[in-house]
C-alpha cells in the first residue's frame, strides 16, 4: 500500500548538512498497522511528510496505493493527497470554527454540496464517539476529544491510509489507550492502512502489526513485530520486553526466551518445569513478561542454566524443537 524506495533527504541551513533520511526503504501492506519508532531528531516526521511530498526526497520514490508520488505534478499531488489523511500530535484544529465545522472543512474545500457535507460530518462523528458534539469549539473539549475531531476530519475524504504524527504523544496515558483502541478499530472496521511515527513503545506495542527502527536517517531494523520478536538482538524486542541487566556467574548459562504465537499460549512456567524435569537441571528465571500485543500474545525469559552453553547443548536443543526463539549470552 505504501512503499518508500530509497528515499535521501538532506538539508542544508547555515553551512550545515543534516542528513535527516539516508537511503530509507519501507513497505506498508495494505490494511497493517505499521510504527515507525525512534528518538528525537532520528528523521520519522521528514519520513511522514515524504509520503504526502509535502516534504519532497532528493532521491528515491513513493509509491501509495498504486500512484507513484513523486511523479506527480503539484497540481496532481493535491488530488492524491486526498486519498491520504493525516493526524497530527497537535490536532491542528481551527479553533474559529466548531467541531462540525473542523471535519466538514475538507469536504469544502473538495466543493461536497452542503447536504452531503451534513450527513458525511455527522457520519463520521458517530465514528470517532463524538456524537452530539457537532456544536462545541475546540477550547471546550478535552486533548482525547480533539484527537478524535482530527482523526474524523482526516478520515472526511474516505482515505484508504491514514498518516499519524505522535498522534498520542500529547494525551495521558489512559486517553492514549482510548485513541489506540479507536485507530485499531478504524484500521479493523474500514481496512486502512496506518502509518504511524512515534517515540513510545507501547505504541507498537498496542497496535502495530509491522514496525521500523529508525536511527540518525537510517532504518536499523524493520519487520513484523511477531519476527522482529525473535530476531536476535533486535531493538524492538528489547524495548517491548525489557530485561534486567545481568552478568553471567562464572559456570551458568542465560538463555533468553522468546515465546510467541502457540508457545505464548501455554503457560511459560510449563516449559520450564518441562526442562527442568527432562534435563534434571535447576532452572532459575532472572526476569520476564508474557504479554498481549497487536499480533498476539508474546513473552520473554531470562533463565540461568547451570553450566556452561556447551554442558548445555541438550537444554538448549530442547528449548528450540519446542519452537522457541533463543538468545544465549556470550
Ligand atoms: N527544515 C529543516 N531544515 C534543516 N534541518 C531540518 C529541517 N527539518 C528537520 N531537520 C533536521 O533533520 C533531522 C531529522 O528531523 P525530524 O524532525 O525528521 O526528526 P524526528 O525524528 O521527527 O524528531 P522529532 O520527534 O524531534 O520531530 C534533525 O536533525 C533535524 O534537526
Amino acid at each position: 500500500m505504501i512503499h518508500i524506495e530509497n528515499i535521501q533527504k538532506v538539508y542544508r541551513a547555515r553551512g550545515r548538512t543534516v542528513t535527516a533520511l539516508d537511503d530509507v526503504s519501507l513497505h506498508v501492506a495494505p490494511g497493517e498497522v505499521y510504527g515507525v519508532i525512534g528518538r528525537s531528531g532520528a528523521g520519522k516526521s521528514t519520513l511522514l511528510r515524504s509520503v504526502t511530498m509535502l516534504e519532497r526526497p532528493d532521491r528515491g520514490r513513493v509509491v501509495v496505493d498504486g500512484a507513484d508520488l513523486s511523479a506527480l505534478s503539484e497540481r496532481e499531488l493535491r488530488a492524491a493527497r486526498q486519498r491520504i489523511g493525516m493526524i497530527h500530535q497537535h490536532f491542528g484544529l481551527l479553533s474559529s470554527r466548531d467541531v462540525a465545522g473542523n471535519v466538514a472543512f475538507p469536504l469544502e474545500v473538495t466543493g461536497a454540496p452542503r447536504k452531503e457535507r451534513r450527513r458525511r460530518v455527522a457520519e463520521l462523528l458517530d465514528l470517532v464517539g463524538l456524537d452530539g458534539l457537532g456544536r462545541a469549539y475546540p477550547a471546550q473539549l478535552s486533548g482525547g476529544q480533539k484527537q478524535r475531531v482530527g482523526i474524523a476530519r482526516a478520515l472526511a475524504g474516505s482515505p484508504s491510509v491514514l498518516l499519524s504524527d505522535e498522534a498520542t504523544s500529547a494525551l495521558d496515558p489512559e486517553t492514549t489507550g482510548s485513541i489506540l483502541a479507536l485507530l485499531r478499530r478504524l484500521n479493523r472496521e474500514l481496512g486502512l492502512t496506518v502509518l504511524l511515527i512515534t517515540h513510545e513503545m507501547d505504541v507498537v506495542k498496542n497496535i502495530c502489526d509491522s514496525a521500523a527502527v529508525m536511527h540518525a536517517g537510517r532504518i536499523t531494523e524493520s519487520g513484523s513485530v511477531r519476527e522482529l520478536l525473535t530476531r536476535s538482538g533486535s531493538e524492538i524486542a528489547r524495548g517491548l520486553f525489557p530485561l534486567p541487566p545481568t552478568v553471567a556467574r562464572p559456570g551458568t548459562t542465560i538463555v533468553d526466551v522468546t515465546f510467541v504465537g502457540d508457545a505464548a499460549e501455554e503457560s511459560p512456567a510449563r516449559f520450564v518445569s518441562d526442562l527442568a524435569r527432562a534435563h534434571s537441571i535447576d532452572v532459575g528465571i532472572l526476569g520476564g513478561s508474557i504479554e498481549d500485543l497487536a499480533g498476539g500474545r508474546a513473552g520473554r525469559l531470562r533463565l540461568e542454566l547451570p553450566g556452561t552453553p556447551d554442558d548445555n547443548a541438550a537444554p538448549l536443543a530442547h528449548l528450540r524443537d519446542r519452537g522457541l526463539a533463543l538468545e544465549v549470552a556470550a
